[in-house]
């Protein structure tokens, strides 16, 4: 049913009001930051856009919301999607969009609108690109890919007791702005995602208003479920620029492991690019955690290359693989990419001095049973067809601190991996 943008937007209201009368307080709440880190430079800018957040959420929240222009109208667009518990009762699909939300939204805008909302917390980290480049130039610019386990929100307050990680940390109003802040900040071409339990409220509406065309795969029995006050399921979620890729197809794969149906997912696209027309197939997956369950990964990371030789033609199309594998370099799932037909080789083993070492971590955590740091998230690729010609740096130990992740400046227990890849000039037969 279609309601006029007046009135979808007092409905909207309507159903957030509780929680926008809370708002003015939101940007400004003084968090406790830990003792050593210092807080975020407030410019006298972020103040006037954190003030003016502040009023626009105080304006909203006692009359109908006006179609205004600037902050107020992307203080909208982020206050939308604020209202989650709103939102698993009437998904965003089964409700006309609202016409606001399918204008752009300029990404420097939105991130000093997040940045307002952080600027209680201490100061992102500084992470450098690494320049990989062979002696192969590319007439065309790189494709930036984004591979990032972002942390369920009800995992993250619910199940994955990180036990020095303070509960005010994860309040899910600022955690979202980290996370969005490091999208915007490194502007990827591709965003792979695991844990995503605010697809439908918070990073399609958002993102596609930023120019991505989504994807979101749940996982059949999510563990979110379980926990109360829950946003619906976790699982998958693939994002590209519309303006530089057209989709060719799409696959949802539940994965099965020794021909079982397993909880665990992937999201396999061709994609073309719009510059060069070339193809290439982009995947997502979230294997099965913990240990003990390492027969189980390995089968279902047989499955997915499966699926992946039959998506690529018998590897005719270039392919990348982002995931959390959730298993360590010498596990067999793991070999089993390396060794596979389909020549992948580990973006980031590019990092080390050898080209051939995974980095010695890709998630820090501090749970009951102790400290877990491990290296578990993989960029896959085409090690013929495709080249990297930077990757991102990770977090060093003194950057993630002694209490380790998630904190109040990083969102997830996993470290983001950002890859920048360009096309071999003479890819036929070397794939
Ligand atoms: N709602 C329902 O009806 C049903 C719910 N379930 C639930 O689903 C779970 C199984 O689902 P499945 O997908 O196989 O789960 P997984 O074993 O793959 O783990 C699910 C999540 O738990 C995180 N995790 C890993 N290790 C730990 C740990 N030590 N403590 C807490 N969290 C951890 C993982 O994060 P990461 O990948 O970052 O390590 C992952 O996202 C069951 O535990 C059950 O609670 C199962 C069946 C039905
Ligand atoms: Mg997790």
């Amino acid at each position: 049913m279609y309601q006029s943008p007046r009135r979808l937007c007092s409905a909207l209201l309507q159903r957030d009001a509780p929680r926008l009368r809370r708002l003015p307080a939101r940007g400004l709440r003084l968090l406790s930051p830990p003792p050593a880190a210092a807080p975020r430079p407030a410019s006298p800018r972020l103040l006037a856009a954190a003030s003016a957040v502040s009023g626009a959420a105080r304006s909203c929240s006692r009359t109908a919301c006006s179609m205004g222009n600037g902050t107020s109208r992307l203080y909208s667009a982020l206050a939308k999607t604020l209202n989650s518990s709103a939102a698993s009762q009437h998904p965003e699909y089964l409700v006309s969009p609202d016409p606001e939300q399918l204008e752009p939204i300029d990404p420097k805008e939105l991130l000093e609108e997040c940045r307002a909302v952080l600027h209680t917390r201490p100061p992102r980290f500084q992470r450098d690109f690494v320049d990989l480049r062979t002696d192969c130039p590319s007439s065309h610019p790189p494709i930036r890919v984004m591979q990032w386990n972002i942390l369920a929100q009800a995992l993250g307050e619910g199940k994955d007791n990180f036990v020095q990680c303070p509960v005010e940390a994860l309040k899910w109003e600022e955690r979202k702005c980290l996370i969005l802040e490091e999208i915007l900040a490194y502007q990827p071409d591709i965003l792979c995602l695991q844990e995503v339990d605010h697809y439908f409220d918070t990073f399609q509406p958002l993102l596609s208003r930023l120019g991505y065309q989504g994807t979101f795969f749940p996982k059949p029995w999510s563990p979110c479920l379980d926990v109360e006050h829950n946003n619906g399921p976790d699982g998958c979620a693939l994002f590209f620029l519309q303006n530089r890729f057209k989709l060719v197809n799409s696959a949802n794969i539940r994965l099965t492991a020794m021909t079982l149906k397993t909880n665990q997912v992937a999201i396999a696209q061709t994609l073309e690019c719009k510059e060069s027309s070339r193809q290439f197939c982009i995947a997502v997956t979230h294997l099965k955690a913990r240990t003990g369950w390492e027969r189980f990964r390995s089968a279902q990371g047989c499955d997915l290359l499966q699926n992946l030789q039959n998506i690529t033609q018998g590897a005719k199309i270039p392919l990348i693989v982002c995931g959390d594998f959730n298993a360590e370099p010498t596990e067999e799932v793991y070999k089993h990419f390396a060794s596979s037909s389909l020549n992948l080789n580990s973006a980031y083993k590019l990092l080390s001095a050898d080209g051939q070492s995974e980095p010695p971590y890709t998630t820090w955590k501090i749970r009951t049973s102790g400290e877990c740091r491990h290296t578990l998230d993989y960029i896959w690729y085409s090690k013929h067809a495709l080249s990297v010609r930077s990757a991102l740096d990770l977090l060093t130990e003194e950057q993630i601190g002694p209490n380790r992740l998630p904190s109040f400046n990083y969102p997830s227990d996993h470290l983001s991996l950002v890859c920048d890849f360009s096309f071999n000039e003479e890819p036929d037969g070397l794939l």
